[in-house]
């Protein structure tokens, strides 16, 4: 995995020119009676990957639908580029794109056709038109299961966008089978693609690292940085810790709705109240004593 850049950890302008990239500030969030986070702050640059984790409970989830504009903040700010991020419908246009848990691909839709939803402009049910033998196996080079030649749909923008993102994610092959049809991680994948298909300028991944195996783990852990070469700000809410310290640029550590830790992974990682809070394990003594 490419190491971060140095610019990668360097926290973006306080004052003149709004700092590029999605800004959280102060953000706080009660449901009744419940503070489920409180008061937390939170940037990702572009071309930086930033990781909130903590335990369960913690405010991880709450805070990914605050900026998604999932969840209403009761007090506090969620800006990208300096302007607000509103509801969870404007996102894209805004150059947003999540996955969520769950994957929420649509059953009814071929591979293709899942990612092709992804793009701006596309709606589930009308994502690609019809096709017949469209262009997947002959612009890879291969079969995709269907005889050749008659390619009697459209071959809109759409198609060849989704097209060309699941080659790049290595499921060209896949492009015409049902979406149901695939193993879980190749549903992640083609989850992933049809956020990625967006061009997005921010990512929010959410748990993106569920239910899959270490060979899965290291290659979306390669996508993620690819991304983030390519300039896009990534935000993950992820449990599995080595895939958080291994990727990211900068974590954020929340416990009981609050940041109790930020920074570079091998720093946060060394954190005592972090161990304590997350890792499970007790705090190393401050007088140095051995656990
Ligand atoms: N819609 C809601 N209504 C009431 N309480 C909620 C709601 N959503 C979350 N909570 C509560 O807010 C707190 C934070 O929950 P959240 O799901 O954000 O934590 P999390 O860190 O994502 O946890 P996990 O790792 O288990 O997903 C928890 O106490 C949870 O029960």
């Amino acid at each position: 995995m490419s190491p971060a850049s140095p610019a990668a950890h360097a926290p973006g302008p306080r004052t003149g020119q709004p700092a590029a990239g999605l800004a959280v500030r102060g953000l706080t969030v009660r449901f009744g009676g419940l503070t489920a986070v409180e008061d937390v702050d939170l940037d990702v640059a572009p071309g930086q990957v930033v990781a909130l984790i903590g335990p369960n409970g913690a405010g991880k989830t709450t805070v990914f639908n605050a900026v998604c504009g999932l969840v209403r903040p009761t007090a506090g700010t969620v800006t990208l580029d300096g302007r607000p991020l509103g509801p969870t419908a404007g996102l894209v246009h805004r150059g947003v794109a999540r996955t969520l848990q769950g994957l929420g691909t649509f059953p009814g839709l071929t591979v293709l056709e899942n990612v092709a939803v992804g793009v701006p402009g596309r709606v589930p049910g009308h994502a690609t038109g019809r096709t017949t033998g469209h262009v997947t196996g002959r612009k890879a080079g291969r079969t995709t299961g269907r005889s050749t030649g008659q390619e009697t749909g459209r071959r809109d923008d759409a198609h060849e966008r989704a097209w060309a993102q699941l080659v790049a994610l290595g499921l060209g092959g896949r492009a015409d089978q049902p979406v149901t049809s695939l193993p879980y991680a190749e549903r992640a994948t083609v989850a992933l693609a049809r956020a990625l298909v967006a061009r997005p300028r921010l990512l929010l991944l959410d748990e993106p690292a569920g239910g899959l195996g270490h060979d899965d783990i290291a290659a979306l852990g390669r996508v993620v940085r690819d991304v983030a070469a390519a300039g896009t700000g990534v935000l993950l809410v992820e449990h599995h810790v080595d895939f958080v310290m291994g990727v990211s640029d900068h974590v954020v550590v929340l416990d009981f709705g609050r940041v109790i830790a930020a920074g570079p992974p091998e720093q946060v990682r060394r954190d005592p109240h972090v161990e304590e809070a997350y890792l499970g394990l007790p705090a190393t003594p401050r007088d140095g004593t051995p656990r």
